[in-house]
């Protein structure tokens, strides 16, 4: 590449999705320079963010396809053919998510995810990753960045000509989109949910095997309380518990705690241990779920966001990371299909991107708020036993709007269109039906008065 080709790019923010926009940049062979926060996650114990394990789905593996890693994480990561649905009665019923395909999705190490990108990133000898940096300003004008560094007084200076692009992958709490809201135009919006949620574990079995049959993504659907279940590495479950912060606050002491368990989510007492989860849960304090939505992702031809400082969603969908993945692949594409110029490139990925990206997020909470008010015990069952049933028998017709939006790369605002048809046609169906049962029942009670 020529030294006037090559683009110099800033990346602020090293979790997923500021290390894979820095891989999809760096395999251009552009120039990138990658600022952290936080350390070499390679050489800390701590869990590498807001929750221990993930699930990756088609969009993600696009972006790790492109990058060389897919097979890398789809070896390490435990496919997860089916929900398995736990009633409050202690039954056990299985869904498969794709019985057409047999489609699945992955669970995989947030931290194992990070350290791979990282360390891919590294393979690049135009590529710089610097950790311990905080961007502490920004100048959307002039690209001037100020960061800090741990345990140095000194401030460093980024000149914003030293680069022709910066990247804000830095989170829901963007500094970067921060620094885009003083702008005039910049439409903002957040949500915080009442519920939070908590991390447990279900540990091995003594003889060292998974407690829970492992290719499946345990739910426990209990209206106001969720639970679920995803399989780690070393045959160990992170549990997440979705609650309202009043709920939490309520469980004071071990027993209420126990008391609520043994009564919520009876089965999952032995499973966690009653000791270690009392430990668990007393040890941790519940984190919250914040939805976020704006526009533009861009500043002229300088300034980019992606991933959750873009548009953060509440997690039941089990997209966030997936969609900034996806961000990082339509970026990738814009490069490609305009020449690498900013100036088109950034407006574009808006007008491309944010419809769809404010979509997920919608769906996400629209999630939420009915797997919140699916309260009776059966109904999360039916509605995913009819869904699957229909799917098996009009396989290129009714596809359930979680299989368009997890194993399809179709846009997100197509999977609700289709959902929409779909939606059209069941009613039709049903008010036909009706219609022709009304006649039939019109026609007999006449029969039987005409004699
Ligand atoms: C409980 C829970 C479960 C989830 N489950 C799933 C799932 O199953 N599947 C899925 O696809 N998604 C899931 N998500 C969403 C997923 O975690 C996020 O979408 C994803 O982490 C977003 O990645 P990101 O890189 O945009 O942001 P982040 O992961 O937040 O990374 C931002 C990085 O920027 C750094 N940073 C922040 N500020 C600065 C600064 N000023 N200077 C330098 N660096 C900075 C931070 O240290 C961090 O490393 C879940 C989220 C939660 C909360
Ligand atoms: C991490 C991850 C990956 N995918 N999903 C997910 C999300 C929603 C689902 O259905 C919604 C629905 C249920 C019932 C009726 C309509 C829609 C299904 C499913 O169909 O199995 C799977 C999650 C997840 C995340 C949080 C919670 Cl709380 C949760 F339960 C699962």
């Amino acid at each position: 590449m020529s030294a006037e080709s090559q683009k110099r790019v800033v990346i602020v923010g090293g979790g997923l999705v500021g290390s894979m926009a820095a891989c999809m940049f760096a395999r251009k062979q552009h120039k990138v320079d990658l600022y952290e926060a936080r350390g070499d996650m390679r050489k800390s114990n701590m869990s590498a963010g807001k929750s221990i394990n993930l699930a990756l789905s088609v969009r993600g593996r696009e972006a790790l396809r492109r990058i060389g890693l897919e097979e890398k994480l789809l070896s390490h990561g435990i496919p997860m053919r089916a929900r398995m649905i736990h009633t409050v009665d202690g039954k056990l019923n299985e869904i498969l998510y794709d019985p057409v395909h047999n489609q699945c999705i992955y669970s995989v190490s947030r931290k194992f995810l990070n350290e791979a990108l990282i360390t891919e990133l590294e393979q690049y000898p135009n590529c710089n990753i610097h950790f311990h940096h905080k961007m502490t300003k920004l100048d959307v004008d002039t690209g001037d960045l100020t960061f800090s560094k741990q345990g140095h007084e000194a401030l460093i200076e980024v000149k914003g000509n030293q680069q022709q692009l910066i990247i804000g992958a830095d989170g829901a709490h963007s500094g970067v989109r921060k620094c885009l809201m003083s702008q005039p135009l910049f439409d903002f919006s957040q949500t915080y949910i009442e519920h939070g949620y908590m991390e447990l574990c279900i540990p091995p079995s003594d003889d060292g095997n998974y407690q829970m049959e492992p290719n499946f993504l345990h739910i426990w659907p209990r209206g106001t309380f969720m639970m679920i279940a995803l399989p780690n590495q070393d045959r160990s479950w992170t549990v997440t518990l979705f609650m309202p912060f009043e709920n939490f606050a309520q469980l004071k002491t071990p027993d209420i705690l126990l008391d609520f368990f043994n009564s919520t989510f009876p089965d999952a007492v032995p499973l966690i241990g009653a000791d270690r989860l009392v430990a668990d849960f007393f040890s941790r304090k519940a984190s919250s779920l914040i939805s976020i939505k704006c526009r533009p992702y861009h500043k002229n031809n300088k300034v980019l966001i992606l991933g959750d400082a873009a548009h953060a969603m509440v997690p039941f969908y089990g997209q966030g990371m997936n969609a900034g993945f996806e961000d990082c692949c339509v970026l990738d594409d814009l490069m490609d299909e305009l020449e690498e110029d900013f100036a088109r490139v950034l407006p574009k990925f808006t007008e491309v991107r944010h419809e769809d990206a404010q979509m997920i997020c919608d769906l996400a909470m629209y999630n939420y708020i009915e797997m919140r008010d699916l309260v009776t015990k059966s109904s999360f069952l039916w509605r995913k036993r009819l869904d699957s049933f229909l799917f098996s028998i009009f396989p290129n017709f009714w596809v359930p709007l979680y299989n368009a939006v997890t194993f399809s790369r179709f846009p997100y605002r197509v999977c609700v269109q289709h959902k929409e048809f779909q939606d059209k046609i069941i009613s039709s169906i049903i008010t036909g039906g009706c219609a022709v049962f009304g006649l039939i029942l019109l026609y007999l009670i006449g029969l039987i008065i005409l004699g």
